[in-house]
């Protein structure tokens, strides 16, 4: 191992709490990152990847379905030993980690290229890598510079994130043993339980602002065809997929739970009902503009929308069930279209 003296874990895991990142949802910004690396790069998978304890956590990954995987068998644990980026250029000759279950089984890891990202103090509290599976490959200079690139944007951001008021708010609301139970692990958005336990905080958030809280039930058109003719692996790319859209269709303020199989609620903080219509209208474009993009087919997806906003003394619940009823009615009439409670 070259260069960094060895890490004095209680510190590096320190700095990495401090940034209160992990078990947090995905961000549009790191996805947007991680999509263009993977694309500028052309490998299989692009992460973010922050070393906890006994795991390596994704905060962002564009290219793998796993949401975290063990301490042990991880690469970029290894990565944040060194001063410099770590690049295998063949895992099966590597005698490191010839013998990696993720070398000698699936995905089959054959190229790896981890670039540490380290917080002010120095601390090395993670990796943005790439991954190429099935595939040996060489990293050229330049290359290697833009992956230095791309992990400098990605731990400016960590940094920038950690002081932001949403992450302040996120912070109060909820422990991280609490996120971590809250969050969908498929989509990396809150799950259920998430959305029930913050639903109260958002109420209380928009009544102090003198605003409103819009509420929209998003569910995907003929999805079971889409399991059907390519398979519940891309099904479960197009759920990914779906998520980020919908995130990005939104404000940070904004805050996006997948409640069922295709079904997904965003809570919104607006004005008025005018505003609401417009997010939900960028919320259904967003999805049935361009293809969604998976391993095994181009989708062309859509999303049938149930919106209202929450009345004066009105509890969620029967918000929710009067949303859900607008979906319905937007099905009814052909889906791909918003329908007002
Ligand atoms: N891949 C994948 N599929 C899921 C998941 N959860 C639910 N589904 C599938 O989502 C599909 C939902 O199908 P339906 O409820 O019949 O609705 P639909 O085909 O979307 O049709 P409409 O809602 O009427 O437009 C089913 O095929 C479920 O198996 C999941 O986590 N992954």
């Amino acid at each position: 191992m070259s260069g960094r003296p060895p890490i004095d874990e209680i510190r590096r895991q320190n700095a990495l709490d401090s940034l209160e990142v992990l078990d947090t949802p995905a961000d549009p910004h790191l996805d947007t990152l991680v999509r263009l690396a993977r694309e500028s790069f052309g490998v299989s998978a692009v992460l973010i990847s922050l070393i906890d304890h006994d795991r390596q956590w994704f905060k962002a990954r564009n290219g793998l379905e796993l949401s975290e995987t063990p301490r042990q068998i991880s690469f970029c644990s290894h990565a944040i030993e060194r001063e410099e980026m770590l690049v295998v250029e063949d895992a099966r000759l590597h005698p490191c980690f010839c013998d990696n279950p993720i070398v000698t089984g699936p995905p089959y890891l054959r190229f790896y290229a981890g670039q540490p990202l380290c917080d002010d103090g120095d601390q090395p509290i993670g990796t943005f890598c790439l991954l190429d599976f099935h595939h040996p490959r060489t990293l050229s200079e330049t290359e290697r510079a833009r992956l230095r690139d791309f992990a400098y944007l990605a731990m400016g951001y960590l940094k920038i994130n950690a002081m932001s008021r949403q992450a302040e708010e996120l912070r109060q609301a909820l422990t991280r043993a609490q996120r971590k139970a809250m969050l969908d692990p498929l989509t990396q958005v809150w799950n259920r339980a998430g959305l029930d336990h913050l639903l109260p905080r958002e109420q209380a958030a928009v009544k102090a602002k003198g605003l409103q809280l819009g509420l929209l039930i998003c569910d995907i058109d003929h999805f079971k065809a889409v399991n059907d003719s390519h398979g519940h692996a891309c099904g479960d790319q197009a759920l990914w997929e779906a998520a980020r859209r919908l995130g990005a269709s939104l404000r940070p303020s904004d805050l996006v739970a997948r409640i069922g199989g295709e079904e997904f609620v965003v809570l919104a903080r607006v004005n008025n009902a005018e505003e609401l219509a417009r997010i939900a209208e960028r919320v259904r474009h967003n999805m049935a503009d361009s293809p969604v993009r998976t391993e095994q087919a181009e989708l062309r997806l859509s999303l049938s929308i149930g919106s209202t906003l929450l009345r004066e003394g009105e509890g969620p619940a029967s918000a929710l069930a009067r949303a859900d009823r607008a979906l319905y009615q937007a099905k009814r009439q052909g889906r791909n279209r918003v329908m007002p409670a």
